[in-house]
């Protein structure tokens, strides 16, 4: 009977606990209840999380750094006395069992405790019936990295335990009860442990075992003063496969990536991990020297070399990957995994599927990067941007058909700058969005003076980024920047290239569609590059394609290139496209394209880049006699 009543006593206490929760606010409650004789449990470096597993719903706390927030205000519920099920407690600051089991003891004494390696299970009695239990979970994560999937398992788990409790209570297997219990959350912590720290997708740790790892490794590298290189490895243009043919192709992608980055690694040591998205990191502990990483780097570009079949579809991805090692390019886990990803940024720079080893002077990279930044959101308002313009020939005739307008940036202390390096920082800062407007209103402007002083009437191209193809405004910017210009849209070509048209086809088409309707023409750009998707081809009002400088380049020599070369030109013949060859810079690549039936070309060889009034003699009627070409025309 005393039992009993203590036993009351203590549910009495949980219930009230619960109720103040409710009622009086969860901070003050930290500081009463809850607190009772386990302020270790709740300090300023810890963080709760409460379920409250109520027939009628969830009820969720959470706290971070001691302050509890209501985290789903729409599932409270009131609660009726003892009808209590699950608690589940998290912290932020590893605890140790005995200190959770010290706290439970003390703050409910009256509770058996059932200690197992990073719970506590407390059942609570009421007439001899198990009315509630307590769960107390030990995490060594703060909570607000633990995603809600984990909690509701740790919920789902906490109810769980308290059925199979009342159960067997009820069927009065006193005894064995507290063993199966046990085997219970062990193996419930054993699915939360693999959700916690194992990529759901691939089967591989996620970043959270990652760390734990590299920082073991650390450790015993300091003792035995080794190397351990941290990898991060980014897929190339992994985001156009997975718009293009799906979520479930792109996820399967993934698997077969992971396993093939796996079998490169499999060394006493290496950890490979998922990182999120297309994002791997590595980590290779067994290394001696610099050497054996860069091997491990050479291997693995090695495996992407053959296509991943998914689904019938034939993929070819490459990976970018950046490496730092232990300790020149950092000594925690943060700066290691840090500087290897802006080593993978470079390695995107210098052109993909490559690796880069971490060089101080990438960190300074970064600095420029930020101050450029700075630099470009200036340079609109004070006018530092210049348009120089390209022009595209027909070279039945030798006459300009048309003119490419390409930005530059004319930096107080840099000089000019190229294109490639602002464009990609415009992109990301969404600096891009004005700074086109500026290119389009100018090289409209430029066109309709031109006509208006006589030179010969032409349209001119203009580079459209991802970011502005977004833009639920952008039909009517073009329409209000050729209206204030004064020109005709018909002498405007809105030049996109294929991966950008293809990141969000079916809307792509719908705003091509407006502009073509206002006369504007459409031109692909780099086409060869992306995903040549034939079936989009037919459906984009477009009016031109471009081929890539990269099939121009070795065209004179390679039949690889001028077959492609070749093919794109009898397709875009077959659509009704006109055909533009960039890049060309030697008689011999010109040559061959005509041969090949390209009429119109852009390059060198006819004229680089030039600024408005160097272009202008180029307008003329003579136009043909002011180009380099006049060498062999
Ligand atoms: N090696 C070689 N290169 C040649 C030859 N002929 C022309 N080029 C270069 O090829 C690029 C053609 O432009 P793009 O493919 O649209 O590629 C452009 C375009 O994607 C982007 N870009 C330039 N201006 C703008 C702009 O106003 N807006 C946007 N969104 N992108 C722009 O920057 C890229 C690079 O522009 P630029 O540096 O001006 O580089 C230009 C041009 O200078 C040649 O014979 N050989």
């Amino acid at each position: 009977m005393a039992n009993l009543m203590r036993y009351n006593d203590g549910l009495v206490k949980l219930d009230l606990w619960i109720r103040r929760l409710l009622t009086m606010g969860a901070s003050d409650v930290l500081n009463t209840a809850l607190c009772d004789g386990a302020c270790d449990v709740v300090s300023a470096e810890t963080s709760v999380y409460t379920v409250i597993d109520h027939p009628a719903g969830v009820l969720t706390f959470t706290a971070a750094s001691g302050a509890w927030n209501p985290m789903m205000e729409g599932v409270t519920v009131p609660l009726r006395n003892g009808s209590i099920c699950a608690a589940l407690a998290a912290c932020r600051t590893p605890l140790r069992v005995d200190s959770l089991s010290s706290f439970c003891r003390e703050s409910c004494e009256l509770f058996q405790v059932v200690e197992m390696n990073t719970a506590l299970l407390v059942p609570i009695f009421e007439e001899g019936r198990v009315a509630a239990s307590l769960t107390v979970f030990r995490m060594d994560e703060p909570f607000d990295q633990v995603d809600e999937q984990l909690l509701q398992q740790y919920a789902h788990t906490a109810s769980a335990v308290m059925r199979n409790f009342r159960l067997m209570v009820d069927l009065g297997h006193h005894a064995a009860m507290l063993e199966k219990q046990v085997e219970e959350c062990s193996r419930a912590e054993e699915r939360i442990r693999q959700m916690a720290y194992y990529d759901a997708l691939t089967g591989l740790p996620n970043r959270r075992l990652f760390n734990d790892r590299l920082t073991q490794s650390l450790a015993l590298a300091q003792r035995q003063k080794r190397h351990v290189a941290v990898m991060f490895l980014d897929l190339d243009r992994f985001k156009l496969i997975n718009d293009t043919l799906g979520h479930v192709v792109g996820d399967r992608l993934l698997m077969a990536v992971a396993k093939r980055i796996k079998n490169c690694c499999r060394r006493e040591g290496d950890t490979v991990a998922r990182q999120g998205g297309d994002e791997f990191i590595i980590k290779l502990s067994s290394i001696t020297e610099v050497k054996d990483a860069l091997k491990v780097a050479h291997k693995i570009i090695d495996v992407f070399r053959n296509p991943f079949i998914i689904d019938g579809h034939e993929l070819f991805i490459t990976p970018s990957i950046g490496i730092s090692i232990y300790p020149n390019d950092g000594r925690t886990c943060d700066a290691l995994v840090k500087n290897a990803d802006v080593a993978m940024y470079r390695a995107k720079e210098q052109g993909r599927n490559s690796f880069q080893l971490f060089a101080p002077e990438m960190n300074a990279r970064a600095f420029e990067r930020l101050s450029m930044e700075n630099d470009m959101r200036r340079a609109l308002d004070r006018n530092e941007f210049i348009l120089h313009y390209q022009p595209k020939v027909n070279v039945e005739h030798g006459r300009i058909a048309s003119m490419e307008a390409l930005v530059r940036w004319q930096h107080p202390s840099m000089g000019l700058v190229p294109p490639s390096r602002f464009i990609p920082l415009a992109e990301e800062t969404g600096l891009i969005v004005p700074l086109g407007e500026w290119v389009l209103r100018t090289a409209c402007r430029q066109n309709r003076a031109w006509q208006d002083a006589g030179y010969p009437s032409m349209q001119v191209a203009v580079n459209l980024s991802l970011r502005q193809l977004q833009q639920n405004d952008l039909v009517e910017m073009v329409e209000r920047a050729l209206a204030d210009a004064g020109l005709a849209p018909g002498w405007l070509i809105i030049e996109v290239t294929e991966s950008v048209m293809m990141d969000d086809a079916e809307e792509t088409i719908r705003t091509f569609r407006r502009l073509e309707q206002m006369g504007v023409r459409i031109a692909i750009d780099d086409f060869g590059t992306g995903y040549s998707s034939l079936h989009y081809l037919k459906k984009f009002p477009v009016h031109s394609l471009k081929i890539d400088r990269s099939f121009v380049r070795e065209i004179a020599f390679n039949p690889d290139d001028e077959a492609i070369a070749g093919a794109v030109i009898s397709m875009a013949e077959g659509l009704n496209l006109k055909v533009v060859a960039e890049g060309v810079e030697t008689v011999e690549q010109m040559e061959v394209l005509r041969a090949l039936n390209c009429r119109y070309m852009q390059g060198f060889l006819f004229s680089e880049p030039a600024p408005a009034e160097t272009f202008i003699p180029l307008l003329g009627k003579e136009a043909h006699s002011y180009l380099n070409f006049t060498k062999w025309c």
